[in-house]
C-alpha cells in the first residue's frame, strides 16, 4: 500500500490542517482551498483543488497553487497531478467574482497571480499531468493544457468558451490551447466559445486518454509520469523548456502589457454587462436545481 506524506493538506476534514503537517514546518501560510499530497512511493505530488462549490479560481486559490507547485518543485518531486475534490467539476475557471465589480487593487493581484501560476506550471520542470474528474471550462482548460498530458471522465465538457461570457481569451491562454488542437479547429472553437464534451476533446486531442473513475484518472498520470524514469531529469527539464519557452518569453516580456489590456478589457461598461447577465444566469440555473 502506498503511504501518503501530507505535505500541505486541508479542508477535507476538520483536523486544522497545520496538525496533518507530517513532515516539516511550512514556510508559506496554511492553505484553505488546497490538499497537496507526496506518495512516499512514487514520490508524485498530487494537489486537489478544493474550494466548493466549483473550484472558481480566485486569488486565494492561485496563490495556493503557487505554493504546491514550488513545494512540488523544491522537494523534487517525480511530478505532479492537478485534479478536483469536486464529483462533477474540475474547475469553473476564472472566479467571475473577481472580475465582476472589481477592486482596483484586488483585480490586479488577482490577475498578475493567474499570470505567474501559469507561467510556473506551463514552465514546470518536473512533468506535470492534469486529471480532469469534472468540467473545466475557460481557466480550468488554461490548467489543463499548462499540463503535459490531460486524462478526462466521460460526460463533461472542456474548452475557452470566454466569447460566450462576452470576454475575450488572452493570447498564452490560446497559444497552449493550440499546442494540442489543430489550428483550424482551434479558432472555431475559441471564436464560438465552444465547451467540447470529453468524447470530442479525446477526439480532437485536447485530452490524451478518457477513462471512468478519478482512481484510473490518477492512475493514468502516475503511468505517464512513470515513463520517465529512464529519463535525466535535466535532460527533460531542458527539452520541455525548448518547445515552451516561446510563450513563457512573450508573456514575461509583455505581462505589464498583459496586464493594462486586461484591465481595460474587463472595465468597459458593455464586458461588466455582459459579465453581470452571465453571473445572474449561473445564479438563476444554481437555484433552480
Ligand atoms: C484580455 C483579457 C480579457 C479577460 C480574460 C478573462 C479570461 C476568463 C477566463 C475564465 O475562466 S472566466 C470563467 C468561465 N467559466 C465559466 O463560464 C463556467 C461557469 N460555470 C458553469 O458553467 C457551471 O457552474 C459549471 C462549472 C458547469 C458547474 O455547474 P454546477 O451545476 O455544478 O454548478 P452551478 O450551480 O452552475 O454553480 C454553483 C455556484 O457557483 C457559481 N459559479 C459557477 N461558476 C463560477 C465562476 N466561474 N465564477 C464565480 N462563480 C461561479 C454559480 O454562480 C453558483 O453560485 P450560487 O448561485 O450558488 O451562489
Amino acid at each position: 500500500m502506498n503511504i501518503i506524506r501530507t505535505v500541505r493538506s486541508v479542508a477535507f476534514s476538520s483536523i486544522p490542517n497545520r496538525t496533518l503537517s507530517t513532515t516539516r514546518s511550512l514556510s508559506t501560510p496554511s492553505a484553505q482551498y488546497t490538499a497537496f499530497e507526496v506518495n512516499d512511493k512514487t514520490g508524485i505530488a498530487t494537489l486537489t483543488l478544493n474550494r466548493p462549490p466549483v473550484n472558481s479560481l480566485n486569488l486565494e486559490l492561485l496563490t495556493e497553487m503557487r505554493n504546491c507547485l514550488k513545494d512540488a518543485e523544491t522537494n523534487k518531486c517525480k511530478g505532479l497531478i492537478i485534479t478536483s475534490s469536486s464529483n462533477s467539476v474540475f474547475t469553473a475557471g476564472l472566479d467571475l467574482l473577481e472580475m465582476y465589480q472589481p477592486q482596483d487593487e484586488r483585480v490586479k493581484s488577482f490577475w498578475t497571480a493567474l499570470q505567474s501560476m501559469w507561467m510556473e506550471l506551463y514552465g514546470s520542470k518536473i512533468p506535470t499531468a492534469a486529471a480532469i474528474n469534472g468540467h473545466a471550462p475557460a481557466g480550468g482548460c488554461l490548467i489543463a493544457t499548462a499540463c503535459e498530458y490531460r486524462v478526462m471522465l466521460p460526460n463533461f465538457t472542456i474548452g475557452l468558451n470566454e466569447t460566450l461570457i462576452g470576454i475575450v481569451a488572452p493570447k498564452w491562454f490560446v497559444s497552449a490551447f493550440l499546442n494540442v488542437v489543430p489550428r483550424r479547429v482551434a479558432e472555431q472553437a475559441i471564436t464560438q466559445g465552444k465547451l467540447f464534451t470529453t468524447a470530442e476533446a479525446h477526439n480532437v486531442g485536447l485530452v490524451d486518454d478518457v477513462v471512468n473513475t478519478k482512481e484510473e484518472a490518477i492512475a493514468k498520470c502516475e503511468q505517464f509520469i512513470g515513463s520517465f524514469k529512464n529519463v535525466n531529469p535535466y535532460a527533460r527539464a531542458l527539452t520541455k523548456q525548448q518547445f515552451r519557452i516561446k510563450e513563457l518569453q512573450e508573456l514575461e516580456q509583455q505581462r505589464e502589457k498583459d496586464l493594462q489590456i486586461f484591465l481595460g478589457l474587463i472595465m468597459q461598461p458593455s464586458v461588466q454587462k455582459a459579465m453581470g447577465i452571465y453571473l445572474e444566469g449561473l445564479k438563476k440555473k444554481s437555484k433552480k436545481q
